[in-house]
């Protein structure tokens, strides 16, 4: 394990139990308190923007906010939010899926995305791949085409890796850590 891995995963807390029986929660909350992992998060996630050839960064709300930000500012890239339903005013296209505890809606201005853009989809956490598909076809579904996904930790017991084979197309799932 590299160090910049090995400060990752000393500021990622595990909670059992949480948000539900069964469930060892990944909080990132103490890697984003400690500058020095989170400039290292950054500049790992902008060196594989600029890698795959990435045109704009796509976070997904809410963790992918605040990871997928940072990045496209240190790329020098657009970032573009994807939204739970019911949250961005213009014209959006929609797409339902489930994930480890419940199920959810995840939106994108259309405008947002066109057939020029080379998108890296930004996330924390890759754990059954529901969210990480459905933001890859939103993404083929506004024109686009999709760069990677880039997630600071896979779970890998939760198989997201082969279940998003399909919709990636050949682009790259790169996760900083698997457990
Ligand atoms: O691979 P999956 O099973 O889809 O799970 C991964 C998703 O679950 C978490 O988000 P959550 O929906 O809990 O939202 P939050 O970022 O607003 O807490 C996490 O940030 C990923 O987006
Ligand atoms: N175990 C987990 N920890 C943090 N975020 C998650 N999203 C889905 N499963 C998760």
């Amino acid at each position: 394990m590299t160090d910049v891995e090995e400060l990752l995963l000393s500021r990622i807390r595990d909670v059992a139990d949480y948000p539900e029986p069964g469930v060892m929660f990944k909080d990132i909350t103490p890697l984003l308190a400690d500058p020095a992992a989170f400039t290292a998060l950054t500049d790992a996630f902008a060196e594989i923007a600029e890698r795959t050839g990435a045109t704009k960064i796509v976070g997904l709300e809410a963790r992918g906010f605040i990871l997928g930000a940072p990045v496209a500012v240190r790329a020098g890239l657009g970032f573009i939010p994807v939204r739970k339903a019911g949250k961005l005013p213009g014209a959006t296209l929609s797409q339902a899926y489930d994930l480890e505890y419940g199920s959810a809606e995840i939106e994108v201005h259309a405008e947002d995305l066109t057939a020029d853009d080379r998108v890296l989809v930004v996330d924390d956490v890759l754990a059954t791949g529901g969210t990480a598909e459905a933001s890859i076809r939103l993404v083929h579904r506004a024109g686009a085409a999709v760069a990677g996904v880039a997630v600071l930790m896979e779970l890998s017991f939760l198989d997201g890796r082969p279940r998003l084979q399909a919709a990636l197309d050949g682009a790259p799932l790169e996760a900083l850590l698997t457990v």
